[in-house]
């Protein structure tokens, strides 16, 4: 994407040729039945904002002919008493006034319904696009970065909305003005309108080619400036990582690397444009220049009168402007579709999960057993590496078993397809009997599973919202009992602001382990019928550890519990004990039986027991 090199003349080099074929696959998403739905929603606004973008072109095109009649009046009125002139002009003046305040009005009632309109399509676009996003898989989050989800939920939305705004208003009052001022200067002097003709097509053949090239090469610095902004991204949202490893020089020459190439991109782009407006104002003023000698050749042989070359110069230059402005809509066209286009693949793009079954087990019936059958799994991003080869394993309700092993062996993987945050290749993973798949994943997620993950996700907000997220209906003394529960209500005791201390970004303002109680006391709000630990306490110092783990006994009670775990003295308890390795399952028993097998689950212990 990136080029250093002069602009092109002959052919495209392949970047080019990438952009190309990316713009043109752009486009090809662009979703014209989704976004006239949009339009007709706001169908009245349309057709006012396009009725006065209508009228402001009329009036464009009467003004300069108007003017002429104004001006032909002046001189005629040359050596008459001042009664006399006023009397004469009134007319005319009172005529062009009256057009002067119509177009005004028109101007600010299209500007005004235009602005309503693009916001209320943005807004529209915006809110599909996240909900869109939201019901993804989590294999797509897996592939996407979320720097990319949010340039199209924000630049690519106002990109849309600009051009779209400047296509309605500038487009269409461009073009009726080109083609009512062309007809102005027909009447006004065919002969003149044909030399004036011939110069502006060399302008608009030249225009094109060099409009093309420059779009081009404004297409690059802007993939460019995104490339920068990534670099950007990664190190904020990992700034605790830059710092802990004095990785700010390394940070800052990446991203000065990128901001150059960007700039120096940009600067390219900056120098073709002041060559290319320069090389167009010269060109048209020369013209304007020919057409004032011409005209004015044709005034002193009696052909043309003051008020004609006059008309005749506005209304040309109105073509130019016009010209002018369609000339960059059709860049602008161009911007708009392709993010639009990136907009509507996104807001069209379906799950490739299936989710339709809504099959609910009845409360008074639902005992909590859960069954991994002939389990096989690769992650959807790399399909070629099994993850989990042939696992069979079944937790009756009630029961607490713990799942071991190495690192990369595949325990949170377990965690990942109970959860359905993706689906087995093989086998089936089961509860109560029925295989997930059947049955309704927001009640799954919501009513019968509770997580509790190594490293909380907690939102920016308040601790008693952060709470409240395993149950949004609960009431504040519901909060407050569960974070009694959770040991949570102590130390939230001892912040000024109590439940209604803002937590920062991701929880930041707490530490570990009082995060980790926050989201057991969201869970305990939840109150799952089956619970899954994934490494809960292996974040923590021994203390917290402690507070936690009583925290956690308190709330596996009378549950089916799931514990991946890697310190083994924490899972003593467990009714029974499943070791993984490489993605199979080695071993199974209690803690006792495991250490007397002096096999997989031996060498861990010792491995531990040595590191202590
Ligand atoms: N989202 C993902 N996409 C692709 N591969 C993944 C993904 N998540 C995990 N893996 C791979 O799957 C394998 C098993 O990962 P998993 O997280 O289940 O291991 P684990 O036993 O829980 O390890 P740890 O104890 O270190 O958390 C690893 O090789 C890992 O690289």
């Amino acid at each position: 994407m990136i080029r250093n090199g002069p602009i092109y003349c002959k052919g495209l080099p392949p970047e080019e040729e990438n952009l190309k074929k990316d713009a043109r696959s752009d486009i090809d998403k662009f979703d014209y039945k989704k976004f006239l739905n949009y339009l007709y929603c706001h169908k009245l606004l349309l057709i006012a904002a396009i009725a006065a973008s209508f009228a402001v072109a009329m009036f464009n095109i009467y003004i300069p002919t108007t003017l002429g009649a104004l001006v032909n009046l002046l001189i005629s009125a040359k050596g008459a008493s001042t009664s006399e002139f006023f009397k004469a002009v009134k007319g005319p003046a009172t005529s062009l006034f009256g057009l002067y305040v119509g177009q005004a009005v028109c101007t600010f009632l299209y500007i005004h319904f235009l602005a309503q309109i693009g916001e209320r399509v943005a807004a529209h676009m915006k809110n599909d696009l996240f909900a869109a996003i939201l019901r993804q898989d989590i294999a797509f989050f897996d592939k996407q970065r979320t720097g990319e989800l949010l340039n199209r939920l924000t630049i690519d939305v106002q990109d849309f909305k600009s051009a779209f705004k400047q296509v309605i208003s500038g487009g269409l009052r461009a073009t009726i003005q080109m083609f009512g001022s062309a007809g102005t200067l027909l009447v006004i002097s065919p002969k003149l309108t044909s030399v004036l003709m011939l110069f502006m097509s060399s302008v608009i053949i030249g225009g094109t080619y060099v409009g093309f090239l420059l779009r081009t090469l404004s297409m690059q610095a802007q993939a460019q400036a995104e490339k920068a902004t990534l670099v950007a991204e990664d190190a904020l949202a990992n700034i605790r990582t830059v710092r802990a490893f004095v990785g700010e020089p390394l940070e800052e020459q990446k991203f000065c690397k990128e901001v150059a190439q960007s700039a120096e991109l940009n600067m390219e782009l900056g120098f073709g444009i002041a060559l290319f407006q320069a090389g167009t104002n010269l060109f048209l003023n020369s013209m304007i220049l020919g057409t004032l000698f011409l005209g004015g050749q044709m005034m002193f042989t009696g052909k043309m009168t003051a008020g004609d070359v006059m008309a005749f110069l506005v209304s040309a230059q109105m073509i130019q402007r016009s010209m002018a402005t369609v000339s960059m809509l059709f860049g602008s066209v161009i911007k708009g579709l392709c993010a639009g286009g990136r907009v509507f693949e996104y807001i069209n793009k379906s799950p490739e999960m299936n989710t339709d079954c809504k099959h609910v087990i009845e409360k008074c019936l639902f005992r909590g057993d859960v069954e991994f059958r002939n389990v096989v799994f690769s992650y959807p991003t790399r399909p070629e590496i099994e993850v989990l080869k042939k696992i069979s394993l079944c937790i009756p309700a009630g029961k607490t078993i713990a799942v071991v092993g190495t690192s990369g062996d595949g325990k949170s993987t377990l965690v990942s397809l109970l959860e359905r945050f993706y689906d087995v290749d093989c086998g089936a993973v089961l509860v109560d009997g029925y295989d997930i798949r059947m049955l309704d994943i927001d009640w799954l997620r919501s009513k019968v599973i509770g997580l509790i993950t190594q490293e909380p996700s907690l939102f920016a907000t308040t601790i008693l919202e952060n709470i409240r997220y395993g149950k949004p209906d609960a009431t504040d003394e519901e909060v407050c009992r569960a974070a009694k529960i959770a040991n949570v209500h102590n130390f939230v005791m001892g912040f000024p602001d109590g439940y209604h201390t803002m937590v920062g970004e991701r929880g930041v303002t707490l530490s570990g382990g009082q995060k980790q109680r926050i989201a057991i006391a969201r869970a305990i709000l939840k109150n799952p019928p089956i619970l899954v630990l994934d490494e809960a306490t292996s974040a923590l110092d021994s203390q917290s550890e402690k507070i936690v783990q009583d925290s956690i006994d308190y709330l596996s009670e009378g549950r089916t519990v799931l514990i991946i775990a890697h310190r083994l003295s924490t899972i003593s308890n467990a009714d029974f004990i499943v070791v993984l390795h490489k993605g199979r399952i080695v071993e199974m028993g209690t803690h006792e039986q495991l250490k007397s097998l002096k096999g997989f689950y031996w060498n861990l212990f010792r491995a531990q027991q040595h590191d202590d």
